[in-house]
């Protein structure tokens, strides 16, 4: 396995998220010594001009582009042109400006929901654009499939080594627990939570439960994006063909929605009632990544959905008190 030298110089956008957080703790643990960061507010990375100006005056050898604008479905549901139009900016701003500065590596963020809404599960990497996408984050999706292609094009006809991984629904510290505009297991941790504080009655979940979802820790994502780093260039270009330049991540494993609620309210400790609301969207009925791929280049989740989700209510509990919770 090849290993990029301590010294590289790392850019991580997106570092106070979710997946850039876990992605800069674990560049730090292994001894990289250059990771550079700005946050939203120093480098908008929609604007194609404070990004040109980023990368001609910060020499990077390689760039994590863990930077988005995410949420879960009902967001997506309400947000179309925010998530179409941010991500594809972000994505054509970083990627561009970057090959513009001569930084030959780079690993994009994509996500699982580039997959038909009726994909065969669990979904290759060559399903992708086979089919009609879920109706429900299809802007996003969208975005996220132009990513694939920005970095498979440059690759083609410019010879850089830009690589996409699409993670599977992720979860643990630093994640968003809005009310409405989270994914689903930071809405219920923090729903299940305020149950047992005022002990409400019952807790309501959205859609019918049926849906099944596949979750990864973010801290098993983050070691998944340094081993792909490290992969050397022919190994990943004769693994990612016929122009499959993107590799799943995932646990190859997925649960209901409603075992994920029963699972949930044991480690938050609530023991009232969990009720349904149908008129909520379930979205994709399933979602589960082949993860094949990867395991054949030597990666393999090691977190376990319960003890995540323990870790990951363990630590929203211990930072309610403060700045470093999204609500
Ligand atoms: N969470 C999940 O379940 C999944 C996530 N992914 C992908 O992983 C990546 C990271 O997701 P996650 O960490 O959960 O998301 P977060 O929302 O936690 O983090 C996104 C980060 O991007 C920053 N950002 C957003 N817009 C801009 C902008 N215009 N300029 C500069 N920075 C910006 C945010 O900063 P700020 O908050 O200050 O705006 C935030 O730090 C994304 O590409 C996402 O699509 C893929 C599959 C599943
Ligand atoms: C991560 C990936 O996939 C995302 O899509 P999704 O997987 O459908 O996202 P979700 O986590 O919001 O919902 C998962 C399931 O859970 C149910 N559900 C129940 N109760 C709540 C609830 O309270 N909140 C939410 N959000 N969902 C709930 C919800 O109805 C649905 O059936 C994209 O948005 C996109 O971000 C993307 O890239």
């Amino acid at each position: 396995m090849q290993k990029l030298p301590l010294n590289t110089r790392i850019y991580v956008a997106g570092h106070r998220g979710m997946v850039g957080s876990a992605i800069v703790r674990r560049l730090q643990a292994e001894g990289y010594q250059h990771v550079v960061t700005r946050t939203h507010a120093e480098l908008d990375l929609t604007s194609q001009t404070a990004v040109q100006a980023f990368f001609h005056d910060n020499p990077v050898d390689y760039v994590v582009l863990a930077a988005a604008k995410v949420g879960g479905i009902h967001a997506n549901n309400e947000y179309p042109a925010d998530f179409i139009y941010e991500n594809l900016m972000i994505e054509c701003n970083v990627i561009h400006q970057a090959f513009a500065a001569g930084v030959k590596n780079l690993l994009f963020l994509g996500s699982s929901c580039i997959y038909p809404k009726l994909a065969s599960q669990p979904m290759q990497e060559s399903a992708l654009l086979t089919g009609v996408l879920e109706s429900t984050n299809e802007p996003y999706a969208v975005a996220k499939i132009a990513g694939i292609k920005l970095c498979e094009s440059y690759n083609r006809q410019h010879g850089t080594d830009y690589r996409s991984v699409m993670p599977t629904n992720l979860y643990g510290p630093y994640d968003n627990y809005h009310p409405e505009n989270s994914h689903v297991i930071p809405a219920l941790i923090r729903r299940f939570h305020e149950a047992k504080q005022t002990s409400a009655e019952e807790v309501v979940i959205w859609g019918s439960g049926t849906p099944k979802r596949e979750f990864l820790h973010v801290d098993d994502m983050a070691a998944a994006c340094l081993h792909v780093m490290n992969i050397d260039a022919e190994t990943y270009q004769a693994n990612t063909q016929p122009m499959l330049s993107h590799i799943n991540v995932g646990t190859g494993t997925d649960v209901t929605i409603r075992e994920l609620a029963e699972l949930l309210a044991e480690v938050v400790g609530y023991q009232g009632k969990i009720a349904f609301d149908s008129s909520k969207p379930d979205g994709t009925p399933r979602k589960l990544m082949d993860v094949e791929r990867l395991a054949a280049l030597g990666w393999q989740a090691r977190i376990d959905l319960k003890a995540g989700l323990q870790s990951a209510y363990d630590w929203y509990a211990e930072h309610l008190d403060r700045e470093a919770i999204r609500l």
